[in-house]
């Protein structure tokens, strides 16, 4: 059976900062997407050497500073929690770069989201209002989507990262869809990292990674700050009813393009009135 779920940590690795999660090919099926999960008490330094990978830092809840050569990004982040179902900042910063973040609140959650880098970028402030919003879905398929790096911001090499809202009782990453075909234009090849909250927190969500042979197919309840990864299949997620999901999307890939294909036995979903 192949891992596919990573169950938080808390793991001090240096005074302030705790490690939750960090997902990568070094412990899981992947080959190109990454990401740490991080808490930081007030005045705790988060440091990285990067080598041939870029990062965005978003700041999940809480407010940080991101430091990186002459470029310093003051007391980014819009909120106290992911539940407060708002776009925050984020920063991207490319390969061969050492950076810092320093927790200016109380507390500081960030989600450190990795991808394979060649040619050095500008480290760039991804704004609040420069996320994208979509509303999608219907029926009880109904989700609330904020992009933080989709494609067609050229910010980044690799990286797309994406938070997905779905409220209990409904499904999302449904009818299910797989993008694991280097077949453009029909599809791409990307591989992708679920970061996973729940509202209340003690609460679940069903993911289930499948693939049309079945020779991968694994069906998981998933509880708050756990990652799921994704490195092939279609991967539906359903909420309970009476708790409400959110996770941060990393996908990365050959090619950094979004083309899905979707279940054909399911593909009918989309159609109802
Ligand atoms: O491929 C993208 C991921 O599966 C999610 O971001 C999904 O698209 C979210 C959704 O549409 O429900």
């Amino acid at each position: 059976m192949t891992k596919l779920k990573f169950v938080h940590q808390n793991k001090e690795l240096d005074s302030g900062v705790t490690l939750i999660q960090d997902v990568s090919s070094k412990n899981a099926p992947l080959k190109y997407a990454g990401v740490k999960l991080l808490q930081l008490q007030k005045g705790a330094v988060y440091s990285e050497k990067l080598g041939k990978t870029e990062v965005c830092v978003v700041a999940l809840s809480g407010k940080v500073t991101v430091k990186e050569g002459d470029n310093q990004f003051e007391n980014i982040g819009t909120r106290e929690s992911v539940f407060d179902k708002k776009p925050t900042d984020s920063v991207y910063i490319s390969n061969d770069h050492d950076y810092q973040v320093t927790a200016k609140s109380d507390v500081a959650e960030i989600a450190l989201c990795y991808a394979p880098s060649n040619k050095q970028l500008p480290t760039k402030l991804i704004t609040a209002a420069d996320n994208t919003i979509e509303h999608r879905g219907n029926h009880s398929i109904k989700r609330y989507v904020q992009n933080i790096l989709p494609e067609d911001n050229p910010a980044a090499n690799s990286l797309l990262i994406v938070e997905v809202y779905t409220d209990g009782g409904n499904f999302s990453s449904y009818p299910p869809h797989r993008h694991d075909h280097d077949n453009l234009p029909e599809e791409s090849s990307l591989e992708e990292i679920y970061l996973h909250k729940i509202t209340p927190k003690q609460g679940f969500v069903f993911h289930r990674v499948y693939t049309d042979d079945r020779s991968l197919d694994e069906t998981m309840s998933v509880e708050n700050n756990d990652v799921v990864v994704v490195p092939k299949g279609y991967h539906p997620v359903g909420v309970p009813d009476g708790y409400n999901s959110y996770y941060l999307n990393v996908m990365a890939g050959p090619v950094r393009i979004w083309r899905f294909h979707n279940d054909p036995d399911h593909e009918w979903i989309w159609d109802r009135k």
